[in-house]
Parts: C-alpha cells; sequence; structure tokens
C-alpha cells in the first residue's frame, strides 16, 4: 500500500485490559457479531478495522454497554474489564462508561458553556470536593487534549461555538475528565480536516501512556499511523488479530490481505 507509515513504536504492554470471549450480538434477526475473541491491551492504541458494516461498531459499543441503550441489542459472551464480568447485574453501566470512556464520530458537545462540558462527568461522579478541585481537573483535562491554550480564555463561551476539530479535543477532554482506563473512539476524525486529524491522532499516542485506547477507523492509514494492535473484522466475525506491522505487512488471512490490498472494502 501506498503512503503507509507503519507505527514504529513497539507494542510495551503485554497486560490484558479488557477481554472478550464468545461475544455475539443479534439486532433483531441480524446476527452483527459472531464469536469475538480478543484481548485489549493495556496502554496501547487497538485499531479495529474492516469494511462498511462487518460490526467494529457494535463490538466497540459492547466494551462499555452502549449497545443497553439499543432496544433491539441482544448481546451475550463475557466481556472482562480487569478481570470484572462488566455485563454482572451488580454493574452500573453509568459508572462502567466513567471507567470505560467514549468519543462520537460526530462531536457531540453538550449545549453548555466549554467548562460544563467538561466539568459534567466530575459532577455526577462527585470526582471533586471543591470549586478549586474541579477548577483543577477541567483545567488538566482541557491540557492533556491539548486545546487548553485554545480555550483558556473563553471558558464560559458555549463549546458548540467552538471549531469542528476543536469541538473533537473538547469531547475528548469530557470523556477523559472522569480519568478512564480505556477510552473508546468511534471514527473520531471523519468529520475533521487534515490539520485537525494530525493533532487527534497526535493526542491518541500521548493518551496511551495512560490508559488503553480502542479506535474505529475506515482510514488504514490512520490505523497503521497511530495503533500498535489492529483487529480486522469481516461479515461479523474477527478475522485476524496482531501487531499492526504484522497486520498491514504479513497477515495471515486471505480476506485481511484482500483488504489492506483494496480487494474487499
Ligand atoms: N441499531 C441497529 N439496529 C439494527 N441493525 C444494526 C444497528 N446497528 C448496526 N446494525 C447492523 O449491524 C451490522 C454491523 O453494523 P456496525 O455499525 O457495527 O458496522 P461497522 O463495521 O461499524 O460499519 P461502518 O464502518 O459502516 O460504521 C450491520 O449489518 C448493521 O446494519
Amino acid at each position: 500500500m501506498k503512503d503507509m507509515r507503519i507505527a514504529e513504536r513497539t507494542v510495551d504492554s503485554q497486560t490484558s485490559k479488557m477481554t472478550a470471549r464468545g461475544v455475539q450480538v443479534h439486532y433483531g434477526t441480524t446476527h452483527a457479531l459472531k464469536d469475538v475473541d480478543i484481548d485489549i491491551l493495556d496502554k496501547t492504541v487497538t485499531a479495529f478495522i474492516g469494511p462498511s458494516g462487518c460490526g467494529k461498531s457494535t463490538f466497540l459499543r459492547c466494551l462499555n454497554r452502549m449497545n443497553d441503550t439499543v432496544a433491539s441489542a441482544r448481546v451475550s459472551g463475557k466481556i472482562e474489564l480487569d478481570g470484572e464480568d462488566i455485563y454482572d447485574r451488580r454493574v452500573d453501566p453509568v459508572q462502567l462508561r466513567a471507567r470505560v470512556g467514549m468519543v462520537f464520530q460526530k462531536p457531540n458537545p453538550f449545549p453548555k458553556s466549554i467548562y460544563d462540558n467538561v466539568a459534567y462527568g466530575p459532577r455526577i461522579h462527585g470526582l471533586a470536593r471543591s470549586k478549586a478541585e474541579l477548577d483543577e481537573i477541567v483545567e488538566k483535562s482541557l491540557r492533556k487534549a491539548a486545546i487548553w491554550n485554545e480555550v483558556k480564555d473563553r471558558l464560559t463561551a458555549p463549546g458548540t461555538g467552538l471549531s469542528g476539530g476543536q469541538q473533537q479535543r473538547l469531547c475528548i477532554a469530557r470523556a477523559i475528565a472522569t480519568s478512564p482506563e480505556v477510552l473508546l473512539m468511534d471514527e473520531p476524525c471523519s468529520a475533521l480536516d487534515p490539520i485537525a486529524t494530525a493533532q487527534v491522532e497526535e493526542l491518541i499516542d500521548e493518551l496511551r501512556s495512560q490508559f488503553s485506547v480502542v479506535i474505529v477507523t475506515h482510514s488504514m492509514q490512520q490505523a497503521a499511523r497511530v495503533s500498535q494492535r489492529t483487529a480486522f473484522f469481516h461479515l461479523g466475525n474477527l478475522v485476524e488479530y496482531g501487531e499492526t506491522g504484522q497486520i498491514f505487512t504479513n497477515p495471515t488471512d486471505p480476506r485481511t490481505e484482500s483488504y489492506i490490498t483494496g480487494r474487499i472494502g
């Protein structure tokens, strides 16, 4: 493939943060995900790639129970976070989503100020004991999301007034304000221009020193640039999963090879 810059960074964590075993998802009679087994490593960027409709987003949403909100979705199998079953009846999905945060395709800031967007999660989860502590969390999150300098003088302005790329970094700041252990990103750059995309990609690389990032992307170049592990999905199956360099240069399954060389997709 042309223009493919494989991430040279080595995978420096082998600890599993999340494990999935035998995960199946049905939407009514549609069998969207078939028997998926995977170990998501800690402090690693994992990319989910594959043709449209293959189940990438469906599986991503299983990892923080966002499919609970889809009436027709039925999820079976087992998914664990640090060895705990996230589908156990005792697990509160709202608490789970603070630990496994999510950033969506389209930037979706709340119709609130920049400050309140970021303070929202820490407020509902009671993470700050004082206004000063909340201020500190907001500033730290905006700094980590590489947007502090652009917004520090207008924290009370509406988040929706920012540019698309700034809104997406604000949404990332909002997601990391609850100190998640895993951040799920569903095509986070698809609505962004190349400059904003490069900023978000750089940010993803920095974030993995603190937690696991799982990113769904249609761009194989992006998967190669930002991830250390890649999972290739096809027709609801997880076909191949391994080190990103190996998947892109020496895939073992012919379906993976066809996809990365552009023969299916
Ligand atoms: N809410 C839903 N209700 C019914 N079917 C759904 C729903 N969401 C997804 N599906 C179906 O499940 C299958 C997998 O969809 P999913 O969105 O997970 O694929 P994807 O690989 O993320 O696709 P894309 O790259 O186009 O976003 C598809 O057949 C899709 O039509």
